[in-house]
């Protein structure tokens, strides 16, 4: 009989500290943290958090002063120069400004890491086409990075992250330098590739929208500590500390509220005349609507007893409450 064994979870900090050369404060302190193999988990913090920092330590690039990190059970501190690579091999990068190289074609640079490793240019291309194709740039492999918008770059950007076939695949801020429906649709076509593949996906963001949108589990990080981590639904729905509460608020809108009407984020289906018609019943206002790779996030003024109002609303079909 096979052994039942779990398999260990895809990152675990043991009181992780950093402290860069030169600093007194340490950048991340007694970090103690684990990812879910399987999960797609946000770390959002505000700028100076240390979610960079993280970022680099998952992916070799710096090691911690004290603690313990293991990625897919293995401790990075026990790799050889060898493991190491390897390990880094399997631990795809998708950064917030692409980094492309700019003299090479859309398939150049996503067969640049297989070039790196030896694999022969007829393989390299197939592969590198094929990939190209399934982040919907089937038609683009010719392109130079500067004939590409920034969706589409960062679809090269992600294309490349998976050439090596990782296990886990880290974007770090990958949406910040796109308008919202241009992110909406990385978001999306991010979280397709990690249950296509199976992958652990860790999105670092400082937009608690992105959590929110694609997200299972999240981390809250400030100045160097984690102040909070869970299920993204129990964090949004009852965050416990004030930075959570406060990153939950940054986009709450400016609008003055009648009659006791509350403010609420949601995320509708559409703004078809169908969802409209449905909010209009309840006398709701759309404060704030933007894209939303669910549909359409939106902040909605609803009047007194929209509490109850909301038990009477299709969920499946209108509206699909988040916690605000
Ligand atoms: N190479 C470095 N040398 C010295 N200090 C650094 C270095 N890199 C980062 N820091 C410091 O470590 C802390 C955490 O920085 P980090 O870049 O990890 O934060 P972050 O959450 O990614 O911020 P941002 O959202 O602004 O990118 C900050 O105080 C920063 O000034």
């Amino acid at each position: 009989m096979t052994p039942n064994v779990t398999p260990p979870p895809a990152l675990h900090f043991e009181q992780v500290r950093k402290t860069y050369p030169g600093q007194v404060t340490p950048a991340l302190r007694d970090l103690n943290f684990t990812v879910p193999r399987g999960s797609c988990t946000g770390i959002i913090g505000r700028s100076g958090a240390g979610k960079s920092t993280l970022v680099r330590l998952i992916s070799g690039l710096e090691t911690p002063d004290a603690g313990r990190l293991f990625v897919q059970g293995q401790s990075m501190a026990g790799l050889s120069s060898r493991a190491l690579r390897q390990r880094q091999v399997r631990t795809g990068l998708v950064f917030q400004h692409f980094n492309l190289l700019t003299q090479r074609t859309a398939l150049g640079n996503v067969t640049l890491p297989l070039e790196l490793l030896g694999v022969p240019r007829a393989k390299r291309e197939a592969r590198g086409r094929d990939l190209l194709a399934q982040v919907g740039l089937g038609d683009y492999t010719s392109r130079y990075p500067a004939q590409l918008s920034g969706g589409q770059k960062q679809r090269v950007g992600i294309a490349r992250a998976l050439a090596t076939d990782p296990d886990l695949l880290l974007a770090d801020e990958a949406t910040s330098a796109l308008d919202p429906e241009t992110s909406a649709g990385i978001l999306t076509l991010l979280t397709d590739l990690q249950k296509d593949r199976n992958l652990t996906l860790v999105i670092v963001t400082h937009q608690m929208e992105v959590v929110r949108a694609v997200t299972t589990h999240v981390a809250v990080l400030d100045a160097g500590v984690l102040v909070e981590a869970g299920e993204t639904r129990h964090v949004l729905s009852c965050p416990q500390h004030a930075v959570t509460r406060a990153l939950l608020n940054a986009h709450r809108p400016e609008v003055s509220l009648e009659n006791g009407e509350q403010l609420r984020h949601l995320t509708l289906p559409d703004l078809s005349p169908r969802t409209l018609n449905a909010l209009a019943g309840l006398g709701a206002r759309i404060v704030q609507a933007h894209a939303h790779p669910k549909g359409v996030d939106a902040w909605l003024a609803l009047p007194q007893g929209a509490a109850d109002v909301n038990r009477h609303l299709d969920r499946s079909a209108h509206l699909v409450e988040v916690p605000a």
